[in-house]
């Protein structure tokens, strides 16, 4: 695997942008020019080049009639009224390099337990606990278990949505870190147990998908008292915020991730396989 150090300028005073070649976030100075649009100083000096004035020639037609309807102060004026055109994409681009970049800022100092000699290093082992208990792996056995163990009707059903959404989460993650292939933060220690290829990305956080998800379908199928119900929402916000202390991810890692598995629910509802259903199911299979 190449070195994310090697490939990451921004750590030697770029800020990120958006959409690159590679469809990955990239990185690139902002003190230089960017590709699709001309700093003034540069539209200036082009107007009154001649090397200049051939190569735009050969530009756009939009390009050549702006520039050949007139000379001086009016073609200036020409290519600024377009180039005031060409400054909005880029001003979203920058607008949200800023966001990127003050992500990454945010999570490199928030990244304190991120090693044993960090400046939290003490209470990694805390964050690693917290890890563990929104893991998959500890999930799906649990909620297998409790299928198998159920005796009443309406447990099995729970427990099997709850198995479904489970399952369903591990896939939409799995498609999304595939598809944006966003690289874990510089600091993390890749020192993860069972984790999937995939999990070599970190947009999104799947311990904050499935922790959103987790929680919304317990305090909507089990009764639990009010300080159980605040200790489950506690307990998916430190899952959360141990992400990012441990390095694992950036903050828009955790946040989109929190924002996917609370939509997950939804999905999950919508999906929900009822004992009609699951009836209906077995006696299909059992008639092919
Ligand atoms: C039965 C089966 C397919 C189990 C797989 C469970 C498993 C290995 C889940 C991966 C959990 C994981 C390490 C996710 C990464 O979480 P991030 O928060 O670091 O994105």
């Amino acid at each position: 695997m190449p070195s994310p150090k090697a490939k990451n300028p921004a750590r030697s005073g770029g800020s990120p942008v958006f959409g690159s070649s590679n469809s990955r976030y990239d990185f690139m100075s902002l003190t230089k020019p960017l590709n699709r649009s001309s700093p003034p100083h540069l539209v200036q000096r082009q107007a009154s080049d001649p090397t200049a004035a051939r190569l735009r020639a050969s530009e756009s037609p939009t390009r050549r009639r702006g520039s050949s309807s007139s000379t001086g102060s009016a073609s200036g004026q020409g290519i600024a009224e377009e180039d005031g055109i060409r400054l909005n994409p880029s001003f979203v681009r920058v607008a949200l390099s800023s966001l990127l970049a003050i992500d990454l800022w945010m999570s490199k100092q928030l990244g304190v337990c991120a090693c044993e000699d960090s400046s939290w290093g003490s209470m990694r082992p805390l964050m690693k606990l917290l890890e563990i208990s929104g893991h998959g792996i500890p999930w799906l056995a649990g909620t297998a278990y409790s299928l198998y163990k159920s005796d009443s009707a309406a447990g099995q059903e729970i427990m099997l949505n709850l198995l479904m959404g489970l399952l369903l989460d591990l896939v939409l993650v799995a498609i999304v870190k595939a598809v944006v292939r966003r690289r874990r933060p510089a600091h993390n220690r890749m020192d993860m147990f069972a984790t999937f290829s995939v999990d070599t990305y970190s947009f999104p956080s799947g311990h904050a998908t499935r922790a959103a998800m987790c929680v919304r379908f317990l305090l909507a199928h089990l009764v639990l008292a009010a300080p159980l119900r605040v200790l489950v929402l506690l307990w998916a916000g430190l899952v959360g915020l141990s992400r990012v202390l441990l390095g694992r991810h950036n903050v828009t890692d955790v946040m989109f991730g929190f924002w996917m598995g609370y939509c997950q629910y939804n999905l999950v509802e919508m999906l929900w396989i009822s004992p009609q259903t699951l009836q209906g199911l077995m006696g299909q299979l059992a008639s092919n």
